[in-house]
C-alpha cells in the first residue's frame, strides 16, 4: 500500500484550497474527487455560482432555458479551470473515484472503472460535503415529480407550476428566481413563523415582497403525502387539522443539507460523528484520529463556502503557523439570502438581543429614502442596525435591499474591527451608491 503525505478526499472549497497551499510548499498530495463534474466542488458546479447566475439572469429577462445553457457553460469553464489549478501541479494528484475508510490512516478507493486503490495517508483531510436531506413523507422520494437544488437547475423546460418544501435559502432563493422566470410558486413550509431568526418587521416585508411578485406561502403545513398522477403531482397536507392539496408539475425539496458521511467507511476507523450526524471535529478541526481532519460541511455547523474556506486557514495555521486560529474565533460572520431584493444580516438582531437582554441603540433607514435605490428603480427593502450605547461598536444589522450582499461585508468589518459606528457614519462615500447609506442610517 503506497503511502502518501496529504490525502484529500472530496475537492471541496477548503481541500482544494489546502491542496494548492501544500503545492506550493512542495508537499505530495492526493485529492481524491468521486465525480468528474464535481471538480471545484459544490459550490461553483452546483450550488452558488451556478443559482446565482440563474437568479441574475431571470432579473435580467433571459428565458429559463437560455439561463440554464449559458449556466452550464460558466460551469464547465470553471470545473476545467478548478482541476488544472491543482492537477497541474508537480506534486499533486487528482484521483477519480470514491474514497472510503478502511482504517484510520488508510483509505480505498473504488475509480470510475471499477478497480480498487488503497492508500496510507500521513495526513487526511475529509472534505466530501454535504447532500439533501429527503424527508420520509409517503410518496416523495418515488415522485417522479420531485427535485432536489441540482436538479432544479437543470430541468429542460421551466417549470409551470412549482411547489417547493422548505423556505430556509434554497426554497426562498429558488421562489424568488422561478417566479421570476414566470413559473407559479407555491411555497409549503411546517414552521408558522416565516423566517423566524429574524425581526417581524424584516420578515413581514420580505413575505410580502415575495408574494407581490406570485409567490404563494402555506406555513405551518404538515406534508401528509405525495401523490403521482400522469401529468402532475398532488401534495396533501394539514394547516391547523384543515386538510388541504395543490397540485405541482415539479415539487423541490429544499428542506436541509446533512453532511455527506454515508459509504465514507468511518465504521472502520475512530473517528467519531455527532449526534447530528457530522464528523465531530475540536476547535482546531481535528477528528477523534490524531491526524485526521475535517473541513466544510462534513463537519456540521454552518454550511456556506466561505467557512469551509475559513476552515482552510485554521488547518494552514496548525500546518505552517502558529496553531492559534479556531473555529470560536469567528464571532463575526455574515450571510445573505440572494432574494431579490437580498437578505443580509450579521451579528445580533432585535429579536436576538431582546432574547439576551442585551442594551442597544437601534438605527432604522427606509431603502426608499436612499438615492441609488431611485436611480436603481427597487426602492423596497429596509435597513437596520444595533449599536451598544456605552462602546458605541456595532452588535449587528440587518440589510433587506438591494446590494445588501456587499454592504453587510463592510458591517462585518467595522465589527470585526471593533469600529465605532460613527467611523461608518461620518465615512466619505461615493456617490450615488447603496454605502452611502450608512451616512444616513447611523444618524
Ligand atoms: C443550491 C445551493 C446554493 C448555495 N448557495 C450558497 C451561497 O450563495 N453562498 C454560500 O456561501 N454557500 C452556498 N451554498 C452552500 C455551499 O455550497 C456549501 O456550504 C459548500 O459548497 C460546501 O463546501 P465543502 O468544502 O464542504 O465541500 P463541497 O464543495 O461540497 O465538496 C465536496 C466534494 O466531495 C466529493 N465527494 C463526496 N464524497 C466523496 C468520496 N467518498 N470520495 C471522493 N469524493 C467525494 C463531492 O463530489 C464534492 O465534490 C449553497 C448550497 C446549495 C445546495
Ligand atoms: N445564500 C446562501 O448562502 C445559501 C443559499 C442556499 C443554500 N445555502 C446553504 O445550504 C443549506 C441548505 O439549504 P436549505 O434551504 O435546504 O436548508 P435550510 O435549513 O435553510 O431550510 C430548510 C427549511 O425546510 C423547512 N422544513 C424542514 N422540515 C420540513 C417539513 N417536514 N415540511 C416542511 N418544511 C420543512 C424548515 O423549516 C426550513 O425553513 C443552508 O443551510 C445554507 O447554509 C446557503
Amino acid at each position: 500500500m503506497k503511502t502518501i503525505k496529504n490525502i484529500i478526499i472530496g475537492f471541496g472549497k477548503g481541500g482544494k484550497t489546502l491542496a494548492k497551499f501544500l503545492a506550493q510548499k512542495g508537499e505530495e498530495v492526493l485529492v481524491i474527487e468521486k465525480s468528474n463534474k464535481m471538480y471545484g466542488g459544490t459550490c461553483i458546479n452546483i450550488a452558488c455560482l451556478p443559482s446565482k447566475r440563474l437568479i441574475i439572469e431571470a432579473s435580467n429577462g433571459v428565458s429559463y432555458v437560455d439561463a440554464v445553457s449559458g449556466k452550464n457553460e460558466m460551469t464547465a469553464q470553471l470545473r476545467n479551470k478548478n482541476y488544472h489549478m491543482l492537477a497541474d501541479e508537480k506534486t499533486v494528484t487528482v484521483l477519480d473515484g470514491e474514497a472510503h475508510f478502511i482504517a484510520d490512516h488508510e483509505i480505498e478507493v473504488v475509480l470510475t472503472n471499477g478497480e480498487k486503490e488503497q492508500f496510507k495517508g500521513e495526513r487526511i483531510f475529509i472534505n466530501t460535503g454535504a447532500v439533501p436531506v429527503m424527508l420520509p413523507i409517503p410518496g416523495l422520494k418515488e415522485s417522479k415529480y420531485i427535485l432536489d437544488s441540482t436538479q432544479a437547475m437543470d430541468e429542460k423546460k421551466m417549470p409551470e407550476n412549482l411547489t417547493i418544501i422548505g423556505a430556509g435559502y434554497i426554497g426562498l432563493e429558488f421562489a424568488s428566481m422561478f417566479a421570476k422566470y414566470g413559473s407559479k410558486v407555491t411555497v409549503l413550509d411546517h414552521s408558522r413563523e416565516f423566517l423566524s431568526r429574524e425581526d417581524v418587521d424584516i420578515s413581514q416585508l420580505v413575505k410580502k415582497d415575495l408574494e407581490d411578485v406570485g409567490v404563494h406561502f402555506e406555513l405551518g403545513a404538515d406534508i401528509k403525502e405525495i401523490i403521482d398522477e400522469e401529468n402532475e403531482a398532488k401534495v396533501r397536507y394539514q394547516i391547523n387539522g384543515q386538510e388541504k392539496e395543490i397540485s405541482a408539475n415539479r415539487i423541490l425539496a429544499a428542506t436541509g443539507r446533512k453532511p455527506n458521511i454515508e459509504n465514507l467507511g468511518l465504521e472502520n476507523t475512530s473517528i467519531e460523528i455527532t449526534d447530528r450526524g457530522a464528523v465531530k471535529v475540536d476547535d482546531f478541526l481535528r477528528t477523534t484520529v490524531d491526524k485526521v481532519w475535517a473541513i466544510g460541511d462534513v463537519k456540521g455547523g454552518l454550511q456556506f463556502t466561505y467557512i469551509s474556506l475559513d476552515d482552510f486557514r485554521i488547518i494552514k495555521d496548525q500546518l505552517f503557523g502558529t496553531g492559534a486560529r479556531m473555529i470560536s474565533d469567528r464571532k463575526v460572520v455574515p450571510y445573505s439570502v440572494f432574494i431579490s431584493p437580498a437578505l443580509s444580516q450579521v451579528g445580533l438582531n432585535e429579536k436576538q438581543a431582546h432574547n439576551q437582554n442585551k442594551e442597544y441603540k437601534l438605527f432604522k433607514l427606509p431603502v426608499a429614502a436612499i438615492p441609488k435605490a431611485k436611480v436603481a428603480k427597487d426602492s423596497r427593502g429596509l435597513f437596520k442596525a444595533l449599536v451598544d450605547p456605552e462602546t458605541e461598536e456595532i452588535l449587528g444589522a440587518t440589510l433587506y435591499g438591494i446590494e445588501s450582499y456587499e454592504l453587510i461585508n463592510m458591517i462585518s468589518l467595522a465589527m470585526k474591527a471593533h469600529l465605532s459606528y460613527t467611523v461608518l457614519r461620518d465615512q466619505i462615500y461615493t456617490h450615488p451608491t447603496m454605502s452611502e447609506a450608512f451616512n444616513d442610517l447611523f444618524k
